[in-house]
């Protein structure tokens, strides 16, 4: 008769055998996610760390739209949102907002006039505990189609070979389409004028599941009143968060909530690339911004807008960019907190 080779000595390694092949996958899984088995492989680390001046990152602060202000405010639904979705957001009401107006710039000093583009991070909550997060900037699209391309434009940005740019306008020919308006010197005297775009396509879930791809923007009710870079240095460095301040002071700033549907075959998951006017937009409710408050001691310096926090009814798409920037904000957020020294509250904690 046959007799089995195993003797009971080696039955008693197999929950070694077992536990050593489960720490081995974790550790290979650890390795991948930290790009080492991979190192062309993009990382939240590389994109954040592309981001940085030549002389690091300012310290405490968030690693883009550095310069920025708090404000707190309203949404108010006006119900026509949820024929799309079935988020409580859009149920008639009226929800908080934390939010912080801000500048696309890694140098929390860097001079208004200096930054062209501007952005706004917004978090709504509805009663049920739910958040709908979102940074928006005033681009009427993004430079790039993927997360790829905005690495390669940032080393090409802070190459010292003078045919990085040429070389990378070759690979990214849809950059150019975003030159007109980075080129433009009609720009507004105010944070309140500039409407701010997702770019990014989500999908609206509605109540019978169906999903709908789309973008939206907040439209300023303030008549936009163009100004050049160079009329806006002569006001000052910090003139944007000085006029804001002023202006919410003297009366709320609105924006009309408004959402685009694609199409069936509008690109979804490149924000390089406008849908055409046409499409069908629904105005779902108002933004007011009632109260300015300083970064430093305000309740957004330690929100993180990350795209990715959304309520059931929104969802992300194929758009890759959602996904990259929730890592790249995590890591930028998790550096900021960590170096709370390095930007202090001020010593009471008090309004400044
Ligand atoms: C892969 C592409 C991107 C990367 C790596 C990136 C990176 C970052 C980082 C690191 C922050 C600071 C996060 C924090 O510390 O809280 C940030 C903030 C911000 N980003 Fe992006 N970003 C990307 C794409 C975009 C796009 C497509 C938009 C707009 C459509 C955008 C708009 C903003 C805004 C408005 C803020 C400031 C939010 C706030 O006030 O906290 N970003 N970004």
């Amino acid at each position: 008769m046959a007799q089995s080779s195993a003797s009971p000595k080696d039955f008693r390694l197999w929950p070694f055998v077992v536990i050593a092949a489960v720490v081995g996958i974790a550790a290979i899984c650890f390795a991948y996610t930290a790009g080492w088995l991979s190192p062309n492989r993009l990382t939240p680390k590389k994109l954040v760390a592309g981001l940085a001046p030549p002389g690091g990152p300012a310290l405490g602060h968030r690693r883009n739209h550095s310069k920025g202000i708090c404000f707190t405010g309203t949404f108010e639904a006006n119900g026509e949102g949820s024929a799309l979705s079935k988020a409580p957001v859009f149920v008639r009401g009226q929800y908080p907002i934390v939010g912080r107006f801000n500048l696309g710039t890694p140098n929390p000093n860097a001079e208004d006039a200096m930054v062209r583009t501007r952005g706004l991070g917004i978090l709504i909550t509805t009663p049920d505990g739910q958040e709908w997060r979102s940074a928006m900037i005033n681009a009427p699209i993004f430079p790039v189609s993927n997360p790829q391309a905005f690495y390669d434009l940032l080393t090409a940005s802070a190459s010292k070979d003078p045919n990085a740019m040429k070389n990378f306008i070759g690979a990214n020919p849809g950059f150019l389409t975003f030159l007109p308006w980075a080129k433009s010197d009609q720009w507004t005297e105010s944070y309140a004028e500039e409407p701010y775009n997702s770019l990014n396509s989500f999908l609206f879930v509605d109540e019978s599941g169906t999903k709908h791809p789309v973008r939206w923007s907040l439209i300023p009710a303030a008549q936009p009143v163009s100004i050049s870079p160079a009329e806006l240095g002569k006001r000052g460095p910090d003139y944007l968060e000085q006029e804001i301040t002023q202006r919410v002071a003297a009366g709320p700033q609105h924006w009309k909530l408004m959402v685009t549907v694609a199409n069936p075959g509008d690109p979804t998951a490149d924000p390089n690339k406008a849908w055409p006017a046409d499409r069908r937009t629904i105005d779902v409710g108002t933004m007011t911004v009632q109260q300015i408050e300083p970064e430093r001691d305000g309740p957004c310096r330690d929100i993180n807008y990350d795209p990715t926090v959304l309520p059931a009814g929104i969802t992300t798409s194929d758009d890759p960019f959602p996904a990259a920037r929730s890592a790249a904000y995590s890591r930028s957020y998790n550096s900021r907190t960590a170096e709370e020294a390095d930007y202090p509250r001020t010593a009471t904690g008090a309004k400044q």
